[in-house]
Protein backbone atom coordinates (compact mmCIF):
# COMPACT_ATOMS: atom_id res chain seq x y z
CA UNK A 1 0.00 0.00 0.00
CA UNK A 2 1.50 3.49 -0.67
CA UNK A 3 2.53 5.43 2.09
CA UNK A 4 0.09 8.70 2.12
CA UNK A 5 1.90 10.53 5.79
CA UNK A 6 5.21 10.59 7.37
CA UNK A 7 5.49 12.51 10.15
CA UNK A 8 9.13 12.01 11.42
CA UNK A 9 10.13 13.26 14.47
CA UNK A 10 8.38 16.70 14.42
CA UNK A 11 8.48 19.63 17.35
CA UNK A 12 6.44 22.32 17.43
CA UNK A 13 7.28 25.41 20.05
CA UNK A 14 4.79 28.44 20.49
CA UNK A 15 5.57 31.34 23.23
CA UNK A 16 3.12 31.58 26.17
CA UNK A 17 2.85 35.20 25.37
CA UNK A 18 4.18 36.36 21.70
CA UNK A 19 3.38 40.05 22.49
CA UNK A 20 3.64 40.94 25.96
CA UNK A 21 3.13 44.86 27.06
CA UNK A 22 5.76 46.68 28.00
CA UNK A 23 4.29 46.79 31.42
CA UNK A 24 4.27 42.90 31.64
CA UNK A 25 8.19 42.57 30.14
CA UNK A 26 9.70 45.47 32.92
CA UNK A 27 7.37 43.63 35.79
CA UNK A 28 8.87 40.07 35.23
CA UNK A 29 12.44 41.87 34.80
CA UNK A 30 11.74 43.35 38.22
CA UNK A 31 10.86 40.45 39.63
CA UNK A 32 12.86 38.32 38.12
CA UNK A 33 10.85 35.97 36.84
CA UNK A 34 12.30 32.75 35.82
CA UNK A 35 8.77 31.23 33.95
CA UNK A 36 9.69 29.79 30.23
CA UNK A 37 8.35 31.79 27.96
CA UNK A 38 8.05 29.07 24.92
CA UNK A 39 6.69 25.59 25.36
CA UNK A 40 6.83 22.66 23.11
CA UNK A 41 3.03 21.86 22.00
CA UNK A 42 4.20 19.06 20.03
CA UNK A 43 7.07 17.06 20.89
CA UNK A 44 8.88 14.28 18.64
CA UNK A 45 6.00 12.62 17.16
CA UNK A 46 6.40 10.32 14.53
CA UNK A 47 4.11 8.16 12.21
CA UNK A 48 3.43 6.49 8.89
CA UNK A 49 -0.08 6.82 7.20
CA UNK A 50 -1.13 4.24 4.25
CA UNK A 51 -3.51 5.55 1.43
CA UNK A 52 -6.51 4.69 2.55
CA UNK A 53 -6.28 4.62 5.91
CA UNK A 54 -8.89 6.66 8.63
CA UNK A 55 -7.37 7.84 11.31
CA UNK A 56 -8.85 9.21 14.28
CA UNK A 57 -7.00 12.05 16.25
CA UNK A 58 -7.69 12.03 20.13
CA UNK A 59 -6.27 13.40 23.14
CA UNK A 60 -7.37 16.31 26.00
CA UNK A 61 -7.73 19.43 25.72
CA UNK A 62 -4.75 20.89 24.23
CA UNK A 63 -2.68 17.88 23.56
CA UNK A 64 -1.79 19.40 19.93
CA UNK A 65 -4.50 17.63 17.74
CA UNK A 66 -5.24 20.83 16.19
CA UNK A 67 -1.46 21.96 15.37
CA UNK A 68 -0.55 18.33 14.24
CA UNK A 69 -3.54 18.80 11.75
CA UNK A 70 -2.05 22.03 10.88
CA UNK A 71 1.07 20.33 9.90
CA UNK A 72 0.07 17.69 8.28
CA UNK A 73 -2.01 20.24 6.11
CA UNK A 74 0.83 22.54 5.83
CA UNK A 75 -0.74 25.60 7.28
CA UNK A 76 2.32 25.59 9.35
CA UNK A 77 5.93 24.60 9.10
CA UNK A 78 7.60 21.95 12.23
CA UNK A 79 10.46 23.64 13.85
CA UNK A 80 12.03 20.36 14.04
CA UNK A 81 11.57 16.74 12.20
CA UNK A 82 9.86 16.65 9.02
CA UNK A 83 6.14 16.09 7.39
CA UNK A 84 5.69 14.68 4.03
CA UNK A 85 2.75 14.01 1.89
CA UNK A 86 1.12 12.80 -0.90
CA UNK A 87 -1.59 14.11 -2.86
CA UNK A 88 -4.07 16.64 -2.68
CA UNK A 89 -5.42 17.68 1.13
CA UNK A 90 -8.65 18.64 1.78
CA UNK A 91 -10.92 19.31 4.91
CA UNK A 92 -11.66 21.83 7.97
CA UNK A 93 -9.53 22.79 10.11
CA UNK A 94 -10.41 25.67 11.52
CA UNK A 95 -14.40 26.72 11.15
CA UNK A 96 -14.20 30.34 9.43
CA UNK A 97 -10.06 29.80 8.63
CA UNK A 98 -9.97 31.47 4.94
CA UNK A 99 -12.87 33.33 4.94
CA UNK A 100 -13.43 36.99 3.84
CA UNK A 101 -15.81 38.63 6.37
CA UNK A 102 -16.75 41.15 3.61
CA UNK A 103 -17.23 38.77 0.94
CA UNK A 104 -20.51 36.90 0.06
CA UNK A 105 -20.96 32.73 0.44
CA UNK A 106 -21.02 32.44 -3.26
CA UNK A 107 -17.45 34.55 -3.61
CA UNK A 108 -16.08 32.83 -0.39
CA UNK A 109 -16.73 29.75 -2.17
CA UNK A 110 -14.68 30.57 -5.22
CA UNK A 111 -11.85 31.79 -2.73
CA UNK A 112 -12.13 28.94 -0.44
CA UNK A 113 -12.30 26.27 -3.38
CA UNK A 114 -9.35 27.89 -5.16
CA UNK A 115 -7.34 27.83 -2.10
CA UNK A 116 -7.94 23.83 -2.06
CA UNK A 117 -7.05 23.35 -5.12
CA UNK A 118 -10.35 23.80 -7.49
CA UNK A 119 -9.96 25.25 -10.69
CA UNK A 120 -12.88 28.03 -11.21
CA UNK A 121 -14.28 25.82 -14.33
CA UNK A 122 -14.38 22.60 -11.83
CA UNK A 123 -15.80 25.20 -9.02
CA UNK A 124 -18.51 26.25 -11.11
CA UNK A 125 -19.51 23.05 -11.91
CA UNK A 126 -19.90 21.91 -8.58
CA UNK A 127 -21.35 24.92 -7.11
CA UNK A 128 -24.95 23.78 -7.22
CA UNK A 129 -24.08 20.82 -5.54
CA UNK A 130 -21.77 23.11 -2.44
CA UNK A 131 -24.84 25.26 -2.46
CA UNK A 132 -27.02 22.48 -1.65
CA UNK A 133 -24.41 21.12 1.16
CA UNK A 134 -24.69 24.36 2.41
CA UNK A 135 -27.86 24.66 2.26
CA UNK A 136 -27.52 28.46 3.95
CA UNK A 137 -30.51 29.46 1.67
CA UNK A 138 -30.98 33.00 0.31
CA UNK A 139 -28.13 33.97 2.73
CA UNK A 140 -25.95 32.88 0.25
CA UNK A 141 -24.79 36.30 -1.35
CA UNK A 142 -25.15 37.71 2.18
CA UNK A 143 -21.28 39.17 3.44
CA UNK A 144 -20.58 35.97 5.44
CA UNK A 145 -19.51 38.15 8.20
CA UNK A 146 -23.34 37.94 9.09
CA UNK A 147 -23.12 34.37 9.27
CA UNK A 148 -23.47 32.34 12.48
CA UNK A 149 -20.69 30.09 13.36
CA UNK A 150 -22.74 26.70 11.96
CA UNK A 151 -23.54 28.40 9.08
CA UNK A 152 -19.87 29.53 8.33
CA UNK A 153 -19.11 25.96 9.34
CA UNK A 154 -21.71 24.64 6.68
CA UNK A 155 -19.98 26.70 3.93
CA UNK A 156 -16.19 25.62 4.60
CA UNK A 157 -17.15 22.10 5.00
CA UNK A 158 -19.44 21.99 1.44
CA UNK A 159 -16.58 23.43 -0.30
CA UNK A 160 -13.89 20.86 1.32
CA UNK A 161 -16.09 17.53 0.54
CA UNK A 162 -16.34 18.57 -3.02
CA UNK A 163 -12.70 18.67 -3.69
CA UNK A 164 -11.32 15.25 -5.22
CA UNK A 165 -8.50 14.67 -2.69
CA UNK A 166 -6.27 11.98 -1.38
CA UNK A 167 -6.18 13.44 2.46
CA UNK A 168 -9.08 14.71 3.98
CA UNK A 169 -8.61 16.29 7.15
CA UNK A 170 -11.65 17.24 9.35
CA UNK A 171 -11.45 19.15 13.01
CA UNK A 172 -14.11 20.49 14.61
CA UNK A 173 -16.57 18.94 12.62
CA UNK A 174 -18.88 18.18 14.99
CA UNK A 175 -18.39 20.41 17.21
CA UNK A 176 -20.53 23.11 15.78
CA UNK A 177 -23.24 22.72 13.45
CA UNK A 178 -26.94 20.99 14.17
CA UNK A 179 -27.99 17.98 13.77
CA UNK A 180 -29.07 17.29 10.29
CA UNK A 181 -26.11 18.79 9.36
CA UNK A 182 -23.95 16.42 11.57
CA UNK A 183 -25.26 13.47 10.33
CA UNK A 184 -24.87 14.82 6.59
CA UNK A 185 -21.10 15.39 7.50
CA UNK A 186 -20.96 11.98 9.46
CA UNK A 187 -22.43 10.45 6.01
CA UNK A 188 -20.42 12.42 3.48
CA UNK A 189 -17.29 11.57 5.66
CA UNK A 190 -17.69 8.10 5.28
CA UNK A 191 -18.18 8.45 1.62
CA UNK A 192 -15.52 9.88 1.72
CA UNK A 193 -13.20 7.08 3.45
CA UNK A 194 -14.82 4.16 1.68
CA UNK A 195 -13.84 6.07 -2.18
CA UNK A 196 -10.15 5.32 -0.61
CA UNK A 197 -9.08 8.67 0.68
CA UNK A 198 -6.97 9.02 3.56
CA UNK A 199 -8.95 10.45 6.98
CA UNK A 200 -7.74 12.43 9.66
CA UNK A 201 -10.75 12.61 11.68
CA UNK A 202 -10.18 14.50 14.94
CA UNK A 203 -12.90 13.82 17.88
CA UNK A 204 -13.19 13.59 21.50
CA UNK A 205 -15.67 10.89 20.98
CA UNK A 206 -14.79 7.47 21.39
CA UNK A 207 -18.42 6.54 19.33
CA UNK A 208 -17.38 8.56 16.70
CA UNK A 209 -13.99 7.31 16.13
CA UNK A 210 -14.91 3.85 16.53
CA UNK A 211 -17.57 4.06 13.94
CA UNK A 212 -15.83 6.44 11.29
CA UNK A 213 -11.92 5.11 11.85
CA UNK A 214 -9.69 1.55 11.28
CA UNK A 215 -7.13 3.55 13.77
CA UNK A 216 -6.57 6.27 16.41
CA UNK A 217 -3.25 7.67 17.46
CA UNK A 218 -3.57 9.82 21.08
CA UNK A 219 -1.78 12.51 21.45
CA UNK A 220 -0.71 13.58 25.34
CA UNK A 221 1.37 16.61 25.98
CA UNK A 222 2.23 17.20 23.04
CA UNK A 223 3.93 13.64 22.39
CA UNK A 224 2.36 10.42 21.31
CA UNK A 225 0.85 8.33 23.99
CA UNK A 226 -0.88 5.83 21.71
CA UNK A 227 -1.00 4.81 17.95
CA UNK A 228 -2.88 1.60 16.63
CA UNK A 229 -6.50 -0.21 17.47
CA UNK A 230 -9.22 2.21 17.73
CA UNK A 231 -11.01 0.15 20.87
CA UNK A 232 -7.59 -0.06 22.78
CA UNK A 233 -7.15 3.62 22.74
CA UNK A 234 -10.26 3.99 23.81
CA UNK A 235 -9.51 1.66 27.00
CA UNK A 236 -6.07 3.49 26.81
CA UNK A 237 -7.62 7.02 27.41
CA UNK A 238 -10.52 5.56 30.23
CA UNK A 239 -7.42 4.16 31.86
CA UNK A 240 -5.80 7.45 32.28
CA UNK A 241 -6.28 9.21 35.72
CA UNK A 242 -6.89 12.27 35.16
CA UNK A 243 -9.43 12.04 32.86
CA UNK A 244 -12.47 10.95 35.31
CA UNK A 245 -15.22 13.96 34.42
CA UNK A 246 -14.52 13.57 30.90
CA UNK A 247 -15.39 9.85 30.80
CA UNK A 248 -19.29 11.45 31.89
CA UNK A 249 -19.36 13.99 29.12
CA UNK A 250 -17.76 11.62 26.43
CA UNK A 251 -20.57 9.16 27.12
CA UNK A 252 -23.38 11.36 26.85
CA UNK A 253 -21.89 12.38 23.43
CA UNK A 254 -21.64 8.72 22.32
CA UNK A 255 -24.75 8.32 23.01
CA UNK A 256 -25.82 11.43 20.57
CA UNK A 257 -23.39 9.74 17.84
CA UNK A 258 -24.48 6.32 18.05
CA UNK A 259 -27.60 7.90 17.47
CA UNK A 260 -26.59 9.62 14.36
CA UNK A 261 -24.52 6.82 13.27
CA UNK A 262 -27.50 4.61 13.29
CA UNK A 263 -29.80 7.06 11.24
CA UNK A 264 -27.10 6.97 8.86
N1 LIG B 1 -0.48 29.85 17.39
C1 LIG B 1 -0.31 29.49 18.67
N2 LIG B 1 0.41 30.26 19.50
C2 LIG B 1 0.61 29.90 20.79
N3 LIG B 1 0.12 28.77 21.34
C3 LIG B 1 -0.60 27.96 20.54
C4 LIG B 1 -0.86 28.28 19.17
N4 LIG B 1 -1.59 27.27 18.64
C5 LIG B 1 -1.80 26.38 19.62
N5 LIG B 1 -1.20 26.79 20.77
C6 LIG B 1 -1.17 26.06 22.04
O1 LIG B 1 -0.67 24.76 21.76
C7 LIG B 1 -1.31 23.79 22.58
C8 LIG B 1 -1.92 22.73 21.70
O2 LIG B 1 -3.02 23.33 21.02
P1 LIG B 1 -3.94 22.52 20.02
O3 LIG B 1 -4.97 23.48 19.50
O4 LIG B 1 -3.09 21.83 19.03
O5 LIG B 1 -4.61 21.46 20.99
P2 LIG B 1 -5.83 20.46 20.72
O6 LIG B 1 -5.37 19.10 21.17
O7 LIG B 1 -6.31 20.59 19.33
O8 LIG B 1 -6.90 21.01 21.74
P3 LIG B 1 -8.52 20.98 21.72
O9 LIG B 1 -8.94 19.57 22.02
O10 LIG B 1 -8.85 21.91 22.84
O11 LIG B 1 -8.97 21.49 20.39
C9 LIG B 1 -2.30 24.57 23.43
O12 LIG B 1 -1.72 24.81 24.69
C10 LIG B 1 -2.52 25.86 22.67
O13 LIG B 1 -2.81 26.92 23.55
Amino acid sequence: MTTSIIVDDVSKTFRYNAHPTLKQVLRSRLQRERTPSTFKALDGVSFEVKQGESIGLMGLNGSGKSTLLKLVSGVMRPDEGKVLTRGRISGLIATGAGFHKELSGRDNIFMNAAMLGMSKEETESKFDDIAAFADVGRFMDTPVGNYSSGMFARLGFAVAVHVDCDIFIADEVLAVGDRPFKKKCMKRMREIRDSGVTLFYVSHSAGSVKKMCNRAIVLEKGRLGFDGDVEEAVKYLHYDGEDEEPDAEESEEDERDEALASDI
